[in-house]
């Protein structure tokens, strides 16, 4: 019975963090994917503008017509649909250290990287692209660059990005890897926690599966 959409691009990094944690939750099967093409600029359309003000992907939307953007948003309700919440903290120190780290992961270095891949590479193409600020998206990819090293040192110290256990912030640091990939934005060669924490991650199901076979069949 599947009673809710995501609008997405199965390859893309934000994506990702939705589909790993509909993963982590064994709920892939009551969604169904509705494809975007951003080189198209699908995202910018109206149509899409009235889904999500930001023109972003995903999005999330309900049986009923509600539509929930931002991956934060969509995974803490994904979390919570259930009653028992596994990515998102229970405690209310849990919740907030989640939510810190998971907003730090963002500022730090997908956001970073994302800011990069739009300003200092051709992005989505210039029908896309309509500002660009080379020296704006160099100054991010640096800052996404000491958010590697930050987020070295902390698994250093503990296993996962929040603390004890895998949570919804280790999901948007992967979702950061995962774009800087892409761009061939390596970690610094120091960041061996960092690295050996990603490799782990990687075995995860939810992550390795996160794009099917039909998936790449229509990228
Ligand atoms: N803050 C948003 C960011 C989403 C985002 O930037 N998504 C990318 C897809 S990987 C996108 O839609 N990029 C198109 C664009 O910015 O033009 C979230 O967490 O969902």
């Amino acid at each position: 019975m599947i009673v809710m959409k995501i609008h997405d691009l199965a390859m893309g990094p934000y994506p990702a963090r939705v589909r790993i944690a509909l993963a982590e939750k064994n709920m892939k099967s009551r969604v169904q994917f509705v494809p975007v093409d951003l080189l198209k600029g699908e995202h910018k359309t109206p149509e899409f503008l009235a889904k999500n003000y930001s023109g972003t992907l995903p999005v999330l939307e309900l049986e009923d017509g509600t539509f929930i953007s931002e991956c934060t948003a969509i995974t803490q309700y994904l979390d919570t649909l259930d009653g028992h919440p596994t990515l998102t903290g229970t405690t209310p120190l849990e919740q907030g250290l989640i939510h810190m780290m998971t907003k730090r992961a963002e500022l730090e270095m997908l956001d970073a990287i994302s800011i990069y891949f739009h300003h200092a590479t051709p992005g989505l193409g210039p029908d896309v692209e309509r500002y660009q600020n080379k020296e704006w998206g160099l100054y991010q990819r640096d800052k996404a660059l000491r958010g590697m090293r930050y987020f070295d040192t902390i698994l250093r110290t503990q296993p996962f990005v929040a603390g004890e256990v895998f949570s919804m912030a280790d999901i948007a640091v992967i979702g950061g890897l995962i774009f800087a990939g892409y761009l061939d934005v390596a970690a610094p060669a120091e960041c061996d926690a960092l690295g050996a924490w990603y490799d782990k991650m990687q075995a995860r199901p939810s992550v390795k599966n996160r794009v099917t076979m039909s998936d790449k069949a229509t990228a």
